[in-house]
């Protein structure tokens, strides 16, 4: 591929955000760099700090400069001012919320992988965990987050729970055909036995899957997966679900990983937007341990949506060196932890200069924290 200009809307959020987009930005300008390209980042508010400045968690210009640009690089948003504050008039997440709903985002890809050399971190026996190799499809702007809610009294409250066979169906077929270039199964997670929804999810996807014969369709209540995702990962290959089930059994399944801080996502559908899963930890702002490994990994997907995957490839090498090489935040190495800027600037000059020589000039520089 020659060289390539891409507009990149940044947005950093609250918490841990800026730190863990920051390092993605700096592995993207690495790519810049060493293949030549053109990205351009613009950055705009949402969240926390979109409210605090305007009052707005998704403001005017921060939409519009989603809407222009090629993909959206999302950090994290949330602030325990409003976490604690049940009677906020106006939250941050309602910011995610519309933004999603307003770029067409309906599919959020999740991928969960063991990595070989992190086994030893996990509190997961490794003989369950290790060749873990699955892609959750989060459906994500439908659902019980985005049903009416309100408060018929002082002391009751509702949040209603709808989906349409059209919404449903866009991210089956999505999910259908990851499956048959996958492992050529798809596991459909629900609560069926209870949920009205649930009975037309399960029919919309039986609809379907004549078209995709190669395909094994299973079916498993949202508890019993919740179970087995933990005891038996192996099993699954595409798992597909409804927005809240997705958001909780993949924040689960992080656990495969060994870190919350590694897993990404890509929400796309009528727009595209990269985000970590994980939210923006507030505990850790400003601390320098957050992993920024999840945004990474989330601005590689984004490098594959434009096509690139060579410079996906080196990115991914790039988190490979760092994971093989103990160079991680606290989490995954409490002994010798390296920051959230470090792990960032070991990814972005792997993927600068891979050559032996200057990898090995790197690698003394770093043991000796000299680059930050
Ligand atoms: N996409 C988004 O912007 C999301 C926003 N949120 C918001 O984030 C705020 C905090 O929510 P929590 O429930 O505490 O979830 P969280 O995902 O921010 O953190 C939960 C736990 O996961 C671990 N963790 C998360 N990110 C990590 C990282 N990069 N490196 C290492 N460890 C990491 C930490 O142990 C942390 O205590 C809330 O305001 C919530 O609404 C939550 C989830 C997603
Ligand atoms: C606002 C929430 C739905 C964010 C979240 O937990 C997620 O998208 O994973
Ligand atoms: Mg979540």
């Amino acid at each position: 591929m020659g060289m390539v200009s891409k507009k990149i809307a940044v947005l950093a959020g609250d918490g841990i955000g800026p730190e863990v987009c920051r390092q993605a930005v700096k592995v993207l300008e690495a790519v810049a760099e060493r293949f030549g390209h053109d990205f351009r980042f613009a950055a705009y508010q949402m969240g926390a700090c979109a409210i605090d400045a305007t009052g707005n968690p998704l403001p005017d210009e921060t939409l519009a400069g989603c809407r222009e640009a090629d993909a959206v690089l999302l950090g994290a948003i949330g602030d325990p001012k409003y976490d604690n504050n049940p009677a906020a008039p106006v939250r941050p997440e309602q910011g995610l919320l519309r933004l999603r709903k307003e770029l067409g985002l309906f599919a959020n890809i999740r991928p969960v992988t063991a990595y070989d050399v992190l086994l030893p971190h996990s509190p997961l026996k490794a003989e369950r965990i290790q060749g873990t190799d699955m892609l959750i499809f989060r459906e994500l702007t439908g659902g019980i987050y985005f049903g009416e809610k309100g408060r018929r009294d002082a002391d009751s409250a509702y949040d209603n729970c709808t989906y349409s066979k059209p919404e449903i169906e866009r991210i089956a077929h999505l999910a259908f055909r990851a499956a048959e270039g996958r492992h050529q199964k798809l596991t459909l997670v629900d609560k069926a036995n209870v949920l009205e929804t649930s009975r037309l999810w399960r029919e919309v996807v039986q609809g379907l899957a004549a078209q995709y014969p190669t395909v094994a369709v299973d079916y498993l209540f949202v508890d019993n997966a919740a179970m087995q995702i933990i005891l038996n990962p192996k099993q699954f290959d595409v798992i597909l679900t409804e927005n809240m089930f997705g958001d909780i059994i993949s924040d689960e399944a992080s656990v495969i990983a060994g870190s919350l801080g590694l897993l990404p996502s890509a929400s796309i559908g009528e727009a595209a937007l990269f985000e970590p899963i994980h939210g923006s930890y507030p505990q850790a702002a400003g601390k320098g341990i957050a992993n920024p490994i999840a945004t990474i990994l989330s601005a590689a997907m984004m490098l594959e949506h434009f096509g690139m995957n060579d410079e996906a490839a080196l990115v991914r090498e790039g988190v490979d060196e760092a994971l093989h090489n103990n160079i991680l935040t606290p989490e995954l190495n409490p002994k010798a932890p390296y920051t959230t800027e470090q792990v960032g600037s070991y990814i972005a000059f792997w993927v600068r200069d891979s050559s032996e020589q200057q990898w090995n000039a790197h690698n003394v520089a770093i043991g000796s924290s000299t680059i930050i």
